[in-house]
């Protein structure tokens, strides 16, 4: 068997014009024009294109970019400040502080000093407690992306059984409860998982977000399953630096139902919501209606 690809590049493109449209109407009828500000902290090479993806994704969509590029060795008292100015600024209507921080810096402080109405990352305390209690919160955008795929795809999730592997809060901890939100039977695994070889094969959706390059193997998926890969591993190839998943595309691929491909996959998503958020947090923040089926 060969599985469908999901191609989550054009899925990110129909989501940016969906924004796009309802951006245009926004400022045409109410005269309102979403605004994003991205915080970068130091010079990270890959966080810097990744930063500039976005503020020209931004720009597209019709919104304004505000970007503020730190040095490295940036106090956490001028961060503080920084974002306090934005959660004050009306034209700033989603804050993004681009992870991971400098070790001198509180990750935990500075993400929940954003206004938690402003956090289009959705990683504040307040939106993780509100997604995790069923109410309306700003969705982290990686998982947001990845639970857009499955529903295009499946349909309703309800009663599948999806395994998720890592649990880091920005990725496998929202995922799950996401799939859970979805009625979905979820199982977390992480590294200290027994057997994670059987557990993934119990999945009819795999979702791996774990960090290590072709982690997952074609024997670790049941067939026809679901393979959501949110990796992104820079690996040297025959000299040459490629961008992987977490997943083995190659022996996976020969085993599930459907599958994500890196690149082209859940990362052109997570950009694309992170600018459903900004869009959908402006129209929170006028009273306005949001856009729909841009939000879990
Ligand atoms: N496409 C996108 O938009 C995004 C992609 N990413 C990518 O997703 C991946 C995960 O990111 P993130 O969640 O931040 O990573 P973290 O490093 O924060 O978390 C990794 C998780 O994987 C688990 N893990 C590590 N090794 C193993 C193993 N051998 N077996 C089982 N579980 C293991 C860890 O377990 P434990 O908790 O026990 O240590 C941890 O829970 C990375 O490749 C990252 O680059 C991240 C964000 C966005
Ligand atoms: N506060 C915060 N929020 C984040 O959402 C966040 C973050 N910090 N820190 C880093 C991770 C990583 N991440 C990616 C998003 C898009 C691609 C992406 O667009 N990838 C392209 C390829 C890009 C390339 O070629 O490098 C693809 O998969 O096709 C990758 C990675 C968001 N993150």
């Amino acid at each position: 068997m060969s599985a469908v690809v999901i191609d989550g590049k054009a899925f990110a493109a129909g989501v940016r014009a969906r924004v796009a449209s309802h951006v245009a109407r926004l400022s045409e009828e109410h005269g309102v024009v979403p605004g994003l500000a991205v915080v970068l902290v130091g010079e990270d090479p890959a966080s810097q294109v990744y930063v500039r993806n976005k503020g020209v994704q931004t720009v597209e969509a019709g919104m304004i970019s505000f970007e503020h590029k730190l040095a490295a060795d940036t106090s956490e008292a001028d961060l503080l400040a920084l974002v306090r100015a934005l959660n004050a600024d009306p034209k700033v209507h989603g804050i993004l502080v681009q992870l991971p921080l400098p070790g001198h810096v509180n990750a935990d402080l500075v993400i929940n000093t954003i206004d938690p109405a402003k956090d289009v990352d959705g990683f504040h305390i307040s939106n993780v407690g509100l997604l995790g209690t069923g109410q309306k919160a700003m969705v982290p955008c990686t998982p947001l992306g990845c639970l857009m795929m499955l529903r295009a795809y499946h349909g309703s999730l309800a009663g599948m059984t999806a395994v998720v592997v890592g649990r880091s809060n920005i990725v496998g901890k929202p995922m799950a409860q996401l799939l859970l939100g979805d009625s979905c039977t979820v199982t977390i695994a992480h590294s200290r998982t027994r057997d994670l070889a059987a557990v993934c094969r119990g999945a009819d959706i795999l979702v791996a977000a774990v960090g290590r390059p072709e982690m997952i193997s074609g024997d670790m998926v049941k067939p026809g399953a679901t393979v959501i890969d949110v990796g992104i591993n820079r690996v040297e190839r025959d000299g040459k630096t490629r961008l992987v998943g977490d997943v083995d595309f190659a022996s996976a691929s020969a085993v599930a139902g459907a599958i994500t491909p890196v690149p082209g996959g859940v990362g052109p998503m997570t950009i694309a919501c992170l600018l459903a958020n900004t869009l959908t947090a402006c129209c929170r923040a006028h009273g306005l209606p949001e856009p729909e089926g841009l939000t879990a």
